[in-house]
């Protein structure tokens, strides 16, 4: 299963941190933008090319260190095709360097269309009779707020192909409370009824290490819903974005973790692609200022978690 692949690398590296790769131009050194725009244009084709080069350093220098990458789908999506073509590329170099790949699509739609998108992001598109994965990460971010046919389709492509899935839950965003925190019928919030349908959906795709291959999207920026939705949901493992630039911290994530720091994996994305303006690194050093920036990441939520333990 899948996430057992991500959760087995996390304790190799005893690292439960996730590197976010969301590449707006801003973040990127002159000289690759020169070098791009210089081979390219100012044109779409230029700025792909600079995500691309730009991508390969950060991936290149973090590989050592953190297990997985989660390219977020819309900074590549803004640049068309290229785009695109820049986002199927970064994710065939991270699998290349053994990382475990998080496409960030947050997708849903009914499920016919949700089969479309399980082909295109976790599995294989058929050109007549003849088959081809088209982007090719390991597990998919999804909207599970349509209703189990958005879901189920995704479940036999993970089970046949060895993927994953992450389910919004409870996300990071400050007016997340506005809809996921509506009290049902039995006056629990949405997020909860969400959080229990990914233990169902789980159910389908077992782990050996007792999760599921349905995680959830819990956002650090939430340390009480973290810590309830962990003592709730015993099989669903969480991707905790909000860490960094959206105030999150180690103590914040913390309560995503089990005893045996097992549990989650935590994602920054600007806190490590913008280390190198932020720690004033000269531009060319950008990845190691990256590295730098991930490894006291793992550092702050080790200290608080401890050794992970399989
Ligand atoms: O609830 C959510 C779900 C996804 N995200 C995504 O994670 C990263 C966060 O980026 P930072 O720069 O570390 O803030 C980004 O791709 C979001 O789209 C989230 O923030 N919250």
């Amino acid at each position: 299963m899948a996430l057992d692949r991500l959760i087995e690398a996390i304790a190799k590296k005893q690292n439960p941190t996730v590197a976010g790769l969301d590449p707006k131009l801003d973040y990127i050194p002159g000289d690759i933008k020169e070098k791009a725009f210089r081979q390219y244009g100012k044109t779409l084709d230029g700025a792909a090319a600079a995500i691309l080069e730009f991508n390969k350093g950060i991936i290149d220098a973090l590989c050592p260190i953190v297990p997985a990458v989660k390219p977020q789908c819309a900074y590549y999506e803004m640049y068309g095709w290229q785009g695109m073509k820049a986002l199927h590329d970064t994710i065939a170099y991270a699998r290349e360097k053994e990382l475990f790949v998080i496409t960030d699509g947050k997708r849903n739609d009914i499920g016919s269309t949700m089969q479309a998108y399980a082909a295109a992001h976790l599995g294989k598109t058929e050109v007549a009779g003849e088959t081809a994965a088209a982007f090719g990460g390991d597990a998919l971010t999804v909207n599970g707020y349509l209703g189990s046919d958005g879901i189920l389709p995704l479940l036999d492509v993970c089970r046949a192909e060895d993927k994953g899935i992450f389910v919004l839950v409870k996300t990071s965003n400050r007016s997340s409370d506005e809809i996921q925190n509506q009290a049902l019928e039995g006056g629990e919030p949405l997020y909860e009824t969400m959080g229990q349908y990914c233990e169902e959906w789980g159910e389908a795709l077992p782990g050996k290490y007792g999760y599921s291959g349905v995680g959830a999207v819990v956002g650090a920026t939430w340390p009480a819903q973290l810590g309830e939705l962990r003592g709730m949901l015993s099989k669903t493992f969480f991707l905790v974005p909000g860490y960094g630039a959206q105030g999150g911290g180690a103590e914040d994530a913390a309560p995503a973790f089990e005893q045996n720091g097992l549990g989650a994996v935590v994602n920054a994305s600007r806190s490590i692609l913008c280390a190198w303006q932020k720690q004033n690194t000269a531009p060319e050093d950008y990845a190691k200022a990256a590295a730098k920036e991930a490894e006291k990441m793992r550092d702050a939520i080790l200290t608080k978690i401890g050794r992970i333990r399989l």
